[in-house]
């Protein structure tokens, strides 16, 4: 197990991201913004977005190609392609009719509170899934990582991830899954390799309030008694445990100077995929994880600072063990 790390290899591509439900993240800064009043915004920036789609970005930034698929809507494609282009992400996405949704991100510096306003995305038909798994199946000869990231569009059954991981398994692939709701819950019946979600994704599967870190921890270690190899549990600025059969770790950021939240946790799938594929244990796998997730706090839209930035961070994570 290799235990130094490094965000900055160039590796060629093993990684794929799947995102059916990409976004073009509309932020909005509204200083001390108020619901139910008349609100100014002091200015707005568009980023494509969507969890996998960030997750590839982040990956890029780290050093790691990735092949990127789902839908996007042709009538808005653009944005996305010159972004896969700018970072080299493969585009193996399937062009659906109409546009891809645009996510409103309220961001109010003043009271450090984002408010999302996700739309549910355009419809997918049984035709396009159908081009969607002939484009997955000619991804699988030459990768090794699958990223199921963010919700379902409408036209996607519930049980989608299911039945793709459980194909994902029988041919000997890694997979890791980041969603919510039904998505989550049907997932999980297919046991991914490793799952992140937040902790108010973990409560809403679980239907209770995780209240304190000896919950979380007890959370992942039934759903690690399930069958999934790896839990990683998001718990904004308290960090994230890490945990696994052999043990867990809890990762805990300093503090930081923080310009959105918007794809912290697609940063820290990204980072922790990074890890993996470095073959790093279970601590660095959290520094790194958690180092890429502080990179991504301090810009708006899918970037990180420069590899020696996050290297720095990766020394200034806390590891400590939940009692
Ligand atoms: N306000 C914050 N201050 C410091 N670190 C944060 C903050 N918000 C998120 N993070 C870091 O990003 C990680 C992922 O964030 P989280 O909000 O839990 O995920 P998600 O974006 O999936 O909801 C956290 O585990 C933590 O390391
Ligand atoms: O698919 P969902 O669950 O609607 O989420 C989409 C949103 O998630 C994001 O990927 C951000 O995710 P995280 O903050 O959880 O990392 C946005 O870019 C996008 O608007």
């Amino acid at each position: 197990m290799n235990t130094s790390i490094n965000p900055s290899i160039n590796h060629s591509s093993q990684i794929v991201t799947l995102t059916l439900n990409p976004a073009i993240d509309q932020s909005l800064m509204v200083p001390g913004f108020r619901v139910g009043e008349v609100n100014r915004v002091a200015r707005e920036q568009s980023d494509p977005g969507g969890k996998g789609v960030n997750v590839s970005c982040f990956l890029a930034d780290l050093g790691y190609t990735s092949a990127a698929s789902g839908f996007i809507g042709i009538d808005n494609s653009q944005i996305f392609e010159q972004l896969f282009a700018e970072k080299a992400i493969a585009d193996d996405f399937v062009r659906l009719p109409g546009k891809t949704r645009v996510n409103i991100k309220i961001i109010d510096a003043e009271r450090h509170r984002i408010t999302d306003v996700n739309f549910p995305g355009p419809i997918a038909t049984s035709r396009d899934l159908q081009l969607l798994n002939h484009k997955l199946k000619s991804l699988l000869f030459d990768h090794d990582w699958f990223v199921l990231s963010g919700s379902l569009p409408e036209g996607v059954p519930g049980d989608y991830y299911a039945d793709l991981i459980q194909c994902l398994k029988q041919a000997g692939k890694k997979v890791m899954l980041d969603t919510s709701g039904t998505a989550l819950r049907e997932g999980l019946a297919a046991k991914p390799d490793v799952i992140k979600p937040n902790i108010n994704e973990l409560e809403q599967l679980l239907g209770t309030t995780l209240q304190t870190p000896e919950m979380v921890l007890a959370a992942a270690h039934a759903l690690i008694q399930d069958g999934i190899e790896e839990v990683v549990v998001s718990m904004g600025k308290q960090g994230a445990i890490f945990a696994n059969r052999d043990g867990h770790v809890w990762a805990v950021p300093p503090a930081v100077a923080v310009k959105s939240t918007v794809g912290a946790g697609d940063a820290m799938v990204a980072g922790y995929i990074a890890a993996r594929i470095q073959q790093l244990d279970l601590e660095q796998r959290a520094r790194l994880a958690t180092a890429t997730a502080m990179g991504a706090l301090t810009a708006l839209g899918p970037r990180l600072p420069a590899a020696d930035v996050i290297q720095t961070y990766t020394q200034q994570v806390s590891i400590k063990t939940v009692d």
